[in-house]
Order: structure tokens, then sequence, then C-alpha cells
């Protein structure tokens, strides 16, 4: 599995003093871009690529967890457009804004912070037949089966669709399980902090790469 650490700066002079060395050990480095003013990003981006020359970046702009709407879909279209050709991939939210033309480099993304949907199939195959290359799902466990139930349907589409990128995470402490066993039911990446989490049950960067060479 892919390990994959997010950060999230709020503005330039935090991003300049990145310890970026604590990040070696993370195959990718996904900037979440949505705690910065829009008219620094551009910047930021420089700066960024900058401080991790050598590591794959995910640019990602969220908007799932904001109660309003934060951006139109033009202006959403534009902002992933502007950055899809800067960096390794894009996360998209491709349920909440459909009329988007996907990039190639496009990460399908949906988060649902309340419950592990009934229809989490159905969500699965609606971001797949996008024609993504990789599709990623978090939602929020209420009770154990709801991740017996993520990890079984993952597993299930992982094997239906072997030519896609699969990357599921349940979210908070009854998901944790799901952040170092993504191996074993068929989730590629796992994301881990350095510092703050940007999601709830996170582990730490040091611990889930320790737990990958236990599982190896
Ligand atoms: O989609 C994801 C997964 C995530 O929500 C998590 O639960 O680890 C963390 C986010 O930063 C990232 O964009």
């Amino acid at each position: 599995m892919k390990i994959v650490v997010p950060i999230m700066p709020k503005n330039l002079s935090e991003i300049a003093k990145l310890d970026t060395a604590q990040y070696a050990n993370a195959d990718l480095v996904e900037w979440r871009a949505d705690f910065m003013p829009i008219p620094d990003l551009k910047q930021a981006a420089q700066d960024i690529k900058a401080q991790f020359p050598n590591q794959g970046i995910i640019f990602t702009y969220r908007t799932e967890d904001k109660a309003e709407p934060v951006l139109s879909a033009e202006d959403y279209d534009r902002l992933i457009h502007q950055f899809s050709t800067e960096f390794a991939y894009v996360d998209v939210e491709i349920l909440r804004f459909p009329s988007i033309s996907l990039p190639d480099n496009a990460i399908v993304s949906y988060h649902d912070f309340t419950q592990i949907p009934q229809n989490l199939p159905d969500v699965l195959s609606k971001m797949a037949a996008s024609g993504a290359k990789v599709v990623k799902f978090a939602g929020m466990p209420q009770k154990q089966s709801d991740v017996l139930r993520l990890m079984t349907e993952t597993l299930r589409f992982s094997e239906e669709h072997p030519d896609v990128t699969l990357v599921t995470m349940a979210m908070g402490e009854l998901g944790k399980i799901t952040r170092v066993a993504s191996d074993s039911f068929g989730s590629s990446w796992t994301f881990a902090s350095v510092g703050e989490t940007s999601a709830p049950g996170q582990l730490s960067l040091a611990e889930v790469v320790r737990i990958r060479e236990i599982f190896q």
C-alpha cells in the first residue's frame, strides 16, 4: 500500500517552515489547498513543489467538509484545471461537481462524514463510471459492522475492477483498522499524518510505516 501524507498550510510562511525531512517516507504528499486563500494558491503551488522536489504531490481542494458551498461549479472547474497540470494527481469531488471535465490524473473522491452509506457499491460504481484511474471513498462508521461492510464492499469492487486504483477508509476511532489493513481488503493507499491530522482516525506516518513493514 502507498502512504499519502497531507499538508495543510494556512499561509506561505507555513510552507516555508515545513520540515520536509519528516515526510521522507511518504509515497505521496497531499496538498490540502482549501486551508489557504485562493489568490495565494498560485505562489503556494510553486513553493510546495520546491519543498517536495522528489515526491508526487496530490492537489486537493476539499469542499465536502464545509457546510456551505465554498465555490461555484465554474470556479471549482477552473481551480481543478489550473492545478491539474502542475501536480501528479488532482482530487476531484465528482459527485458534487458532476459536470466537470475530468483531467487524466484525477482521483475522483467522495466523503460521507456521517455514515458508511448502504449504497456504497453504487457510490463506487458511479465514481468509476467517470473513467478516473483512482477512485477514493472515506466515510464515518457508526458501528463495527459498518467497518466490515466497507472492507467487504471494497474487496468486492477491487476484484471486479482490477484496472481501477481503489482507495477507501473508515474514519474515526472505529475505522483505524482500515488505515493499516488496506492491502488485505483491496484498498491501495492509506492516509497518515505528520503532526496535525487531516481527518479523524489517521495514524502517524511513523506508525503506518512500521505496520507496513510488519505485514510485508
Ligand atoms: O480523502 C482523503 C482522505 C482523508 O479524508 C482521510 O480520511 O484520511 C484525508 C483527506 O486529507 C484526504 O483528502
